[in-house]
């Protein structure tokens, strides 16, 4: 089997006696982006910045191409690991113009080559013509893109970026994550990206490492994070979800409110088991073609148009809430009936522990 670019394995961070990060393990191909996705404080920064060298680890290892750069008992400096990096803050050189900042890591390559490298660089990333500007006459977006052309320069063996596009307003931080994918697509770099914005690892990442509270909960694709949580915290936090109370009739279906609803797979619970049943917005869907009846009836409390769908706050007959999304074609009002059916074509459902029993 091929060996992993990145490979960490149970790694430990702390600070002073504080654990950040707990026996966390993924590995990472070649020409991968992988994402630590996360809410503020749950030890992704810490995870980056000990795969750059800055922070030690306490338990574990981290290896790049099968050598071992860190151990408890070994820390290869950040300057010899072949690894680039970019800072939120873009971290350029004021007084170096653009073309200057990306030769930085490659001012020892001979002159003419390294010419050449820093202007295939700044066309790379689009700025082939703002090689003599000075980093503040350019816009943000500019500046992360001579941060990510410097970072390149050297041909690093992964490429580290710590929430790159935050300062950006959405639109921009849209583009630039989509543009930043097909670059590092385009050379077949590496890369790991630390984000709490969803959309942006969504957009960007082939892997998602879903971290909280310093523990790794699901290292998987955008598609299985969302459509397969193996956790009621991705669940949670991944996209909009709300769970409902439901009962194993058997241990491919659960009887709810919404009638019994078949899942995708054989669960691992006995039938009467209580569990809570995942729902997306697009679970619910309108029982309105032609000869469909349903006997599923909600009443509509609220609409949020959101464009191509509006998301709908429903109440069910015994009076829990639901959300649904439905196409905006259709137009309903607070008070209307609307008859559902669901669509779950892949049911999620953890059993019930008390205390977690409420909507999400
Ligand atoms: N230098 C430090 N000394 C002590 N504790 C630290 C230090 N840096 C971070 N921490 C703590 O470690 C935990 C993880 O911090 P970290 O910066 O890795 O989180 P994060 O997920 O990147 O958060 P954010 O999205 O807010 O940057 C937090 O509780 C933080 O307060």
């Amino acid at each position: 089997m091929m060996q992993p670019l990145l490979q960490i394995d149970s790694l430990e961070c702390r600070y002073d006696t504080t654990v950040v990060t707990r026996d966390i393990s993924f590995s990472l191909n070649k020409g991968d982006i992988a994402c630590l996705l996360g809410p503020s404080g749950c030890g992704k920064t810490t995870l980056l910045r000990a795969i750059a060298g800055f922070e030690p680890v306490a338990i574990g290892e981290i290896r790049l191409e099968g050598e071992v750069l860190s151990s408890a008992t070994h820390l290869t400096a950040p300057e010899q690991r072949q690894v680039g990096m970019v800072f939120q803050d873009y971290a350029l050189f004021p007084h170096l113009s653009v073309a200057d900042n990306v030769a930085f890591g490659v001012r020892r390559m001979p002159k003419a080559a390294r010419h050449e490298k820093v202007a295939e660089l700044l066309a790379l990333v689009g700025l082939g013509h703002l090689g003599e500007r000075f980093p503040h006459e350019l816009s943000g977006g500019q500046q992360q893109r001579v941060a990510l052309a410097r970072a390149l320069a050297p041909e690093p063996r992964i490429l580290l970026l710590d929430e790159p596009f935050s300062n950006l307003d959405v639109e921009l931080r849209r583009q630039l994550s989509q543009e930043v994918r097909r670059i590092l697509k385009h050379l077949g770099i590496s890369a790991v990206l630390v984000t709490h914005d969803q959309n942006e690892a969504f957009a960007m990442a082939d892997q998602i490492g879903v971290i909280h509270a310093g523990h790794l909960q699901q290292w998987d694709t955008p598609f299985n994070l969302y459509h397969e949580p193996a956790t009621r915290f991705v669940a949670n936090f991944i996209g909009q979800g709300y769970f409902i109370p439901g009962t194993l009739a058997d241990n491919e279906s659960v009887s709810t409110e919404l009638g019994v609803i078949r899942g995708n797979r054989a669960y691992p619970y006995e039938a009467g088991t209580p569990v809570d049943v995942l729902l997306r917005p697009d679970d619910l869907v309108l029982a309105e073609g032609e000869a469909e009846t349903s006997d599923l009836k909600a009443r509509v409390i609220s609409a949020t148009f959101a464009g191509t769908s509006t998301l709908y706050r429903l109440a069910l007959p015994s009076g829990r809430e639901v959300e649904a999304a439905f196409n905006s074609h259709h137009d309903y009002h607070p008070g209307e009936h609307v008859s559902l059916r669901i669509q779950a074509d892949h049911l999620i459902l953890f059993e019930r522990l008390e205390e977690n029993a409420t909507l999400a």
